[in-house]
């Protein structure tokens, strides 16, 4: 077995928290006496708090699934669980479980007083202080990291993804023919995306941008623009899947990857956004609106769908603001020319 110091610098060498969590799951498999390691995904569904594997071991290999959490068929009750459970309600650092042959630690991941993941530890023993020890150890340095790379990923504002992550996530997982972040290498990625509806469902990019944002700072001043973007920003998060994903492209322009939906949903979702922004009743400042260009993520480089989507945006821009626009369309009604690749440029 290498030195766990040899693990640590390996997990640390990670900068996407997937190929993190496959790693912190590696190191702690091999200490000795390991039966089983998990990390769980904990979310909740229609109020109600659940779990569900997100990585575990098959036939000796990781695996990983980035699926939709409320959809994943091996997900359960939270409090079925019931030491993990008191531990999160207590905001505890770890639980531990006893039954016949099989002795459980969960050590549920903190992130600003939030708790989405948990990394769980099987052995058939129970364990030591000194195991616990090193496991906790192990713990703590990925938790610290997973925070820094967090914390490094994030606009300061907002508390969405910034720019960089986008251009990190969106250029690679297009280069794959992915749509979301996933470990490589050795392990495996199950995905188990489903849909009922006949029409296909696929990922969409959106770009958003405030209407008439200068003005809100003109007239209110900039700490009221802040709030707006903070508000903005809140309904973003509120309006969309927990596995759709949500950027702060730059000053008051967003960016959302809307993942496995049919076009007649993705219409009906972000016109469904672009109204809650509409009616929401932003202090002083009183009503805003957004303007919204989206296009299908299959065809095209990051830097040609980017392209198509702002096209859309401007044309919602140029005609009315306040409203949602679908690239195709423009095209199909003549009202936008297809633009010819530029190999050249590289914005990414
Ligand atoms: N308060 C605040 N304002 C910002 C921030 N970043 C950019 N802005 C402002 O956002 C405004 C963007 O204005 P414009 O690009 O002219 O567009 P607009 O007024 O929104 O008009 P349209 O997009 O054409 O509807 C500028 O006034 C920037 O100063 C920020 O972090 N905070």
């Amino acid at each position: 077995m290498k030195p766990i110091l040899q693990h640590l610098v390996e997990m640390t060498g990670h900068r996407d928290h997937l190929r993190l969590e496959v790693s912190v799951l590696s190191t702690l498999q091999k200490l000795s006496g390991i039966k089983a390691v998990r990390a769980l995904e904990l979310f909740t569904d229609k109020g109600v708090a659940h779990v569900r594997p997100r990585t575990w071991v098959e036939e000796g290999q990781l695996v990983s699934t980035d699926s939709e959490a409320a959809a994943d068929p091996r997900r359960e009750l939270l409090e079925q669980y019931a030491e993990l459970c008191e531990c999160v309600k207590n905001q505890g650092d770890s639980a531990l479980a006893h039954r016949p042959g099989r002795h459980t630690l969960w050590l549920p991941v903190w992130m600003h007083e939030k708790v989405s993941t948990c990394l769980e530890v099987t052995q058939s023993r129970p364990f030591s202080a000194h195991k616990l020890e090193v496991i906790k150890g192990v713990f703590l340095v990925y938790q610290n990291y997973q925070n820094l790379l967090d914390y490094s990923e994030r606009d300061a504002l907002t508390g969405l993804f910034n720019r960089k992550t986008f251009d990190e996530q969106f250029s690679r997982n297009a280069a794959s023919g992915l749509s979301s972040s996933r470990p490589q290498g050795a392990e495996a990625l199950v995905n188990e995306e489903v849909t009922t509806d006949s029409e296909p469902a696929q990922n969409w990019l959106a770009v958003v941008d405030i209407d008439h944002f200068k003005l809100v700072n003109d007239r209110f001043g900039h700490l009221y623009g802040d709030e707006v973007l903070i508000l903005i920003a809140n309904i973003l998060r509120s309006s969309f899947r927990s596995h759709d994903r949500i950027f702060r492209f730059g000053g008051e322009e967003f960016v959302v990857l809307l993942r496995n939906i049919t076009l007649a949903r993705a219409h009906k979702v972000f016109n469904r956004f672009r109204e809650t922004v509409q009616e929401y009743d932003f202090p002083q400042v009183g009503r805003v609106t957004v303007s919204l260009g989206f296009v299908g993520t299959s065809r095209g480089s990051p830097v040609e769908i980017l392209g198509q989507a702002d096209q859309a945006l401007y044309y919602a821009k140029e005609h009315g603001r306040n409203q949602v626009c679908f690239y195709e369309d423009l095209v199909a009604a003549g009202h936008l020319a297809t633009k010819v690749a530029n190999d050249d440029v590289e914005l990414f």
